[in-house]
């Protein structure tokens, strides 16, 4: 059974400022389970940032609910527009149940690791001897024992976002909310990062909300992600659903990027076949996901519709133990074969793009 954890409903942000009013989150619900790694994608200003500021009313919403592990942090009445929210006494004492991590890691320079990740116990009621031993496992956990006695300064960009975050993990949280935790950081450590996260999850069984303008990074460990856009989520799945059949113009450019395609596209588009298709030929995309990889589709366009396939790129990604596919391929034959063909594809639950050709 899944449970959520985090349920936000009808949640409104707007800011007003002298001269103009910004709505920085528009209507938006969402819920996320126990155990979920919740990629939130977009990009800046899309109001990523203040609808997860929103989870810890960190950002109170100008109306909306949210209710937190079966609590309800905040409710506007739907009709009168009245506020209720928690207590800040009760508030103090459950944010620490919700660690974050940031961009810029946000750690104490003129303290060591140690007390970086100490001082988030301060309101703990561990003894002294109690306190260091969990510092000390937690240090371990991120693999940064031996860096105990250093400075911030002393550290690498990877080793600080550890820091970060077994400061994050020091009162046992449930919920880990990373707010671009990896966007400062080059690919091999932002990988490590987030290597690290999928751990917490599935060892501690750590709900994450990830937010980021990678689906890169999503890519690598989320289970679910929502695009948003001008503060509206614009769509949301499961990863595997949101790879093999993105329904929003947004989230196919998120999904280009995230696995090269892209790029390819790019550089084949100034290939002399593509550059010069013939009558009855397209460029087209295929994407599939999980079993239909291991059906001999490309050799059945020819079997039965005497369609050919060059195969001029192709990329399979395994996302959480499934295999997705892209090809870009020139397909060709007789005009209405094609049609046919490409009809059988869809069939197949194949997402086809003609890219060029075909008109
Ligand atoms: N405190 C504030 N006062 C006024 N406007 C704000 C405030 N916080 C955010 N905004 C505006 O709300 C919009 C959404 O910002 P937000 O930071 O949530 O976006 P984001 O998707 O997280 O982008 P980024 O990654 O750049 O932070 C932006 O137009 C931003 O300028």
């Amino acid at each position: 059974m899944t449970e959520s954890i985090i349920e936000l409903k009808n949640i409104d942000v707007t800011f007003h400022q002298k001269k103009r009013t910004i709505e920085a989150v528009k209507n938006v619900s969402i819920n996320i389970d126990r155990g979920d790694v919740y990629g939130i994608v977009g990009y800046s200003g899309a109001g990523k940032s203040t609808l997860v500021r929103v989870i810890n009313l960190l950002q109170e919403p100008t109306r909306g609910s949210i209710v937190v592990n079966g609590t309800t942090f905040f409710q506007s009445d739907e009709h009168s527009g009245q506020k209720t929210r928690i207590s800040n006494n009760d508030l103090r004492v459950r944010r620490r149940k919700i660690g974050m991590i940031f961009q810029h890691f946000n750690l104490l320079n003129e303290r060591t690791v140690t007390e970086n990740v100490a001082f988030a116990l301060q309101h703990s009621q561990l003894k002294d001897d109690e306190k260091k031993a969990k510092v000390a496992e937690l240090l371990a956990l991120v693999d940064l024992s031996d860096r105990a006695e250093q400075y911030p300064s002393q550290l690498s960009g990877g080793q600080k976002q550890r820091v970060a975050i077994a400061r994050a993990l020091a009162n046992d949280p449930e919920i880990l909310i990373s707010d671009e935790a990896t966007s400062a950081l080059d690919p091999k450590t932002t990988n490590q990062i987030l290597a690290l996260l999928k751990k917490l999850n599935t060892e501690f069984g750590l709900t994450i909300v990830l937010i980021t303008h990678e689906m890169q990074a999503v890519k690598e460990v989320a289970n679910k992600v929502a695009v948003m856009q001008n503060g509206e989520i614009i769509e949301r799945g499961s990863l595997l659903e949101i790879f093999a059949q993105p329904k929003q113009q947004l989230t196919r450019e998120f999904i280009e990027t995230a696995t090269n395609i892209d790029k390819a596209i790019e550089t084949i588009s100034h290939e002399p076949l593509v550059n010069k298709l013939k009558d009855g030929e397209i460029f087209a995309r295929l994407s599939y996901v999980g079993e239909t990889t291991d059906e001999p589709l490309i050799a059945g366009l020819f079997r039965d519709f005497n369609v050919t396939a060059n195969i001029l790129y192709g990329n399979i990604e395994v996302l959480q133990d499934t295999p997705v596919g892209s090809l870009l391929v020139i397909l060709s034959g007789d005009p209405t074969q094609l049609q046919t063909a490409l009809s059988t594809l869809h069939d197949h639950h194949v997402d086809v793009t003609v890219i060029k050709g075909g008109n």
